[in-house]
Parts: C-alpha cells; sequence; structure tokens
C-alpha cells in the first residue's frame, strides 16, 4: 500500500481501462480474489487510521464498492474474533442499502463471509460514534451512473443519499474505498445531487484500489477524497510493471532528482527571463504592475541568470532607482530583444498588452502566456493564429490559464471546463499546439501532441488553498519561464514549477503570513 504523492510518477487510469485491468487481473485469479484483497486492504488501513475505534461504521452500496466494505467488515470482525480481549471494545456495524440477493455474485460472497464472522447489521449510522472511531464510506465506486440514468432497481437512491448524508456530515474520520461516493472518478466531479452539503467536519482518507484514477487528485476531488492511499491489489502496478494495453490516461507528477548546479558556471549559463506586463495607473486607473513584478521575482528565485522586467507603464521610466530587487533589470518594453530570451508576457497586462502580442508572439522563442495575453488573444482571431502558427517555426509556447481564461479560450464556460479538467488542458493543447497548464485543485498539465517523451497528461499533486490569494498565479508564470529558461522542455518545466508552488505552499511555515510576494520568494531548490 502506498501513500500518495510518493517520490515517483505514478499512472492514472480512467474507469474504462481500470474495468479492463480488472477483467485481466480477475481472470488470473481464483474467484473472488480481487474484492478478498481490496476488503483486506481496506481493513487494514481503517486499523491504522482508528487503532482505538470502538465502533467501525461500514455504509456498503449496492454493488461491488459495497462488496468490499462488506470483506472488509468480514476482516475486521474476524480479526477481533481472533482477540476476544479486543471484541469487547470495539463493534463491527453495516449498514446495506440494498438486500444480498441483488447484489452482484462477488459482493454476495462478501456477504457471507461478514455474516458468518459476526458482523452486526444496523439500519443507520450509530448515534453514539465519535472521534476516535471510523466510517467507511463503500456505497459508490467506479460504477457511478448518471442519476437519472435506468436502474431495475427503483428505490435505492433515497436510501442510499440518507447514509451518504451522514457519511458526509460525520465528525468521525471517514475512510472511502475506491474513491468518495458520488464522484466521478474520471473528472474529480460529483454527479448531480451527490455534492455534499458543507465542507467536511473530519478527515478523509481514501484507499483507492487496483488504479489510481484522475479524479481522486483534480477539480473536488482532493476535498472529497482526502489523503489518498493506492492498493494495486498484488497486480504488480505499483511496481511499474503496467500491461502495455490500456495505457495510463494521465500521470500523477513527481520531480526526479534535480541536477546540482555545476561549478564552472555563470549567469548566462541559466537563461535569460524577460518578463512583459504591469500596466500602468496612468492608461486606464488600474494599476497592475505589482503582478509583473510578482513574475519577475519568481524568475528570479526559480533561478534564472538573469531577470529583465518591461513593465506596460508610460510612467516606469524613472523607476530603475527605487526597484524594490536591485538584481530584477527595468527595460522599456521598446529596448527589450524579445528573441533572446524566455518571455512571460500577460501578468497585469491589462489592456496595455493587446498591441505588444503580435510582436511577442512572432520573437519570443519560448513564451509563457498568462492572464490578460490570454484574454487578448481568446477576443482576436488574429493572434489566435499567430500563436497556432508558432510551434511550426519552433517557437514553443507554455499557456496558464485559470479555467475561466480557459473558457474564454475555447469559447466556452467555467463550469464546462470545470466539469472535464483534463480534457479541457488536452483541448488547448491541442487547439494551440503547445503546452496547457489549467490552474487550480489538481493542476493539469498537457503537452502537445508529439513533444519527446511527453505523457498525454499530468496532474500535479501538491498544493492547497493557501494559493487561493491574488498573485500566485503571476509567481508560477515567472518560475515557469525561470526553469524552462534553465534548459527543461517546456511540459516539463511547467508541471515542475506547478509542483514547486503547490509544494513551497504545503510547507509554509506557520510563523510567515502567506502572500504571493512571499511565496515568490520561498521557491528554491
Ligand atoms: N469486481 C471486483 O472484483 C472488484 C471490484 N472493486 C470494487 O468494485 C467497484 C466497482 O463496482 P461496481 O461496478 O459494482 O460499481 P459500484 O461502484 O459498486 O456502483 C454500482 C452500483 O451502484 C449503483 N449506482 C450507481 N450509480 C448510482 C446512482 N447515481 N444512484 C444510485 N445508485 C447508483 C448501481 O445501482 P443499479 O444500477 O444496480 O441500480 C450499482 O448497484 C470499485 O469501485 C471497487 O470498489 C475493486 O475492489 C476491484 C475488485
Ligand atoms: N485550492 C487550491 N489548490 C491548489 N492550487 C491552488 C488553489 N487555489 C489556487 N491555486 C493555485 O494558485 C494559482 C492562482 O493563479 P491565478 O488564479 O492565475 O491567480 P492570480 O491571477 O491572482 O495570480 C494557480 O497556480 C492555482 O493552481
Amino acid at each position: 500500500m502506498l501513500r500518495i504523492p510518493t517520490s515517483t510518477a505514478l499512472p492514472l487510469f480512467d474507469t474504462a481501462a481500470t474495468r479492463t485491468l480488472e477483467q485481466q487481473a480477475a481472470a488470473r485469479l481464483p474467484a473472488h480474489s480481487l474484492m478478498q484483497r481490496a476488503g483486506a486492504g481496506l481493513a487494514r488501513l481503517a486499523r491504522a487510521i482508528a487503532p482505538h475505534a470502538r465502533c467501525i461504521w461500514i455504509a456498503c452500496g449496492p454493488g461491488n464498492n459495497g462488496g468490499d466494505g462488506l470483506q472488509a467488515a468480514a476482516w475486521l470482525q474476524q480479526s477481533l474474533n481472533a482477540a476476544p480481549e479486543k471484541a469487547r471494545s470495539c463493534r463491527i456495524l453495516v449498514s446495506c442499502v440494498r438486500e444480498r440477493a441483488h447484489m452482484p455474485a462477488d459482493a454476495r460472497a462478501a456477504w457471507d463471509a461478514a455474516h458468518e464472522a459476526g458482523v452486526q447489521w444496523t439500519e443507520h449510522m450509530p448515534a453514539d460514534m465519535g472521534p476516535q472511531d471510523l466510517c467507511i464510506d463503500a456505497l459508490l465506486g467506479i460504477g457511478l451512473r448518471q442519476p437519472g440514468a435506468a436502474s431495475p432497481h427503483t428505490g435505492t437512491n433515497e436510501r442510499l443519499l440518507t447514509v451518504l448524508r451522514g457519511l458526509q456530515s460525520s465528525t468521525s474520520p471517514v475512510l472511502c474505498a475506491d474513491i468518495a461516493s458520488g464522484l466521478d472518478a474520471d473528472t474529480g466531479q460529483y454527479l448531480p445531487g451527490f455534492a455534499p452539503l458543507n465542507a467536511p467536519a473530519s478527515a478523509r482518507h481514501t484507499l483507492a484500489l487496483l488504479t489510481l484514477q484522475p479524479g481522486l487528485f483534480t477539480g473536488s476531488g482532493r476535498d472529497a477524497c482526502g489523503q489518498i492511499w493506492w492498493d494495486d491489489l498484488d497486480t504488480g502496478l505499483a511496481k511499474g510493471r503496467p500491461p502495455l494495453t490500456p495505457l495510463p490516461c494521465a500521470q500523477l507528477f513527481s520531480p526526479g532528482a534535480s541536477a546540482p548546479r555545476p561549478h564552472a558556471s555563470h549567469k548566462g549559463s541559466f537563461g535569460d527571463v524577460a518578463i512583459l506586463g504591469g500596466e500602468g495607473l496612468g492608461q486606464r486607473g488600474l494599476s497592475m504592475t505589482g503582478a509583473a513584478w510578482l513574475a519577475a521575482l519568481a524568475a528570479l528565485h526559480g533561478g534564472a541568470g538573469r531577470v529583465m522586467l518591461a513593465l506596460l507603464d508610460a510612467s516606469a521610466g524613472s523607476g530603475q532607482a527605487t526597484a524594490p530587487w536591485p538584481e530584477i533589470m527595468l527595460r522599456s518594453p521598446e529596448a527589450q530583444d524579445w528573441r533572446s530570451t524566455t518571455v512571460a508576457c500577460g501578468c497585469g497586462g491589462g489592456m496595455a498588452v493587446r498591441s505588444w502580442l503580435p510582436r511577442i508572439l512572432d520573437q519570443a522563442p519560448r513564451l509563457v502566456l498568462d492572464a490578460d495575453a490570454l484574454n487578448a488573444i481568446a477576443e482576436d482571431e488574429s493572434l489566435a493564429l499567430l500563436l497556432k502558427e508558432r510551434r511550426r517555426r519552433d517557437l514553443h509556447t507554455v499557456l496558464t490559464p485559470h479555467p475561466l481564461e480557459a473558457a474564454r479560450l475555447l469559447k466556452t464556460n467555467t463550469a464546462q471546463v470545470q466539469s472535464q479538467r483534463l480534457r479541457a488542458a488536452r483541448q488547448l493543447a491541442q487547439r494551440f499546439d503547445c503546452t496547457a497548464l489549467l490552474k487550480g485543485s489538481g493542476t493539469v498539465i498537457a503537452g502537445p501532441q508529439e513533444e519527446n517523451d511527453a505523457p498525454p497528461c499530468w496532474i500535479n499533486p501538491t498544493g492547497n488553498a493557501r494559493l487561493s490569494t491574488g498573485g500566485t498565479g503571476d509567481v508560477l508564470a515567472g518560475l515557469i519561464a525561470a526553469l524552462w529558461a534553465q534548459g527543461l522542455q517546456p511540459t516539463q518545466a511547467a508541471a515542475l514549477a506547478a509542483w514547486r508552488h503547490g509544494f513551497a505552499a504545503d510547507h509554509w511555515p506557520a510563523h510567515i503570513p502567506f502572500s504571493a510576494s512571499a511565496l515568490a520568494q520561498r521557491l528554491g531548490g
């Protein structure tokens, strides 16, 4: 069993691929083996999470996810039966939302095992559960279907939803079997009617069974599933023995070991970054120069050899003497040579960035496009065309939209983007022939199709809601440019930057107030 994230990149399989892998594994094993292993993994983790539980309540759904819960109940009860002194201090209770006869064969066998072990059945969540106890959510796994979809078993929904609401508002920790119930394993979105009404009141753990799936790590997945664990059910997947087919649909990003900087190096060894952005107060009375400063500061602390900042601020001419970071070289946009540097363009660019985009798109060899540059391209087909043509001219681009900016570029709305985050990132990468990094909880990074060694898609496992404050996106853009300037491939630079950005937020010292500028200065390493 692995605790996620690990220090290795891990494959993510969608539901269809998981079904195929499940069939392949089941065909090699005696009947019920996979479910027995799944139940054993759940029981082991339950004991580790709640070693002093007086009660473990297991909510079992109508399908094989419910079967996993029943099998876990059987193992837990059996281990109590083997140690009678413990049996007096802990109860294993099961609630099932469907009668045995209508469950699948594996789940019926698990039901029988639980019954034989002496598990107690209960209609509802026990009223006396406390923080040391544990709930297991084995209601719905990857078999989740749209609520309206036809089913021969009417009446399931009401009971199932009542039990689910109990789990979602539980003050005891919750361990989810495979995935939090109601969450789509492919997208990380709740199906209609399943989202919790309030934020969880207790810790969440999820034991992913057989495969890891993208929905655990993006969209609502992180909040719904909490700490993720993975049990590959002894199939070898976790040891990197994937079969040739089916292929993973994405990978969970993990940085490899970083090479030390050679001693015989100089500032020219680590590349130049030029930032273009920061509309001034003089243009529309809306100063956004801070955004460009943040990108420049992140590029500096991200290790670029030299950082130039070209502010779109007519009044910035005398700013050099008062530049808060003297290492950052101020330039007028006209004086900067855009052909020779890695460029980050758009941070706080306002309307002023628009007139510069044709030149930047034409000249910059390595270009990170953020914020207002993206909005301008979304509104102007001629700019979009220039962007699309760049890769054919051996000019490379990374787009860093948040979901609204992505929606503008894809001519759709934010809800659509969020409902299919991996697909949206891939569409952007394909449409504009570039790397696309879709920001948010579980940032998704998609490379252009034929880039060497690029996986189809990465999901970044680091980061948290500390980052939900103005300016952190500018920091990310500057960091991508810095890593790219130091020689990484664009998709790798984007993924590593997202990882380091999130890692810094995850390991934030309690005594330092969080802000984007503080983040920009803690990116080293
Ligand atoms: N087989 C094995 O050996 C292994 C299986 N494994 C485990 O199996 C899980 C997949 O099992 P699964 O395919 O049975 O699907 P599952 O997630 O239980 O859901 C289907 C049930 O839910 C119901 N339902 C669905 N949507 C609903 C809705 N909107 N509203 C209400 N009800 C809804 C649906 O109802 P029905 O359509 O029958 O009315 C059906 O009964 C997987 O996640 C993993 O935990 C692993 O341990 C590996 C080994
Ligand atoms: N809850 C969260 N979990 C992980 N990352 C987050 C979260 N909220 C924000 N972020 C990250 O913070 C950054 C915010 O970027 P953006 O929305 O462009 O902000 P700004 O435009 O103010 O700089 C992105 O990298 C995003 O992925």
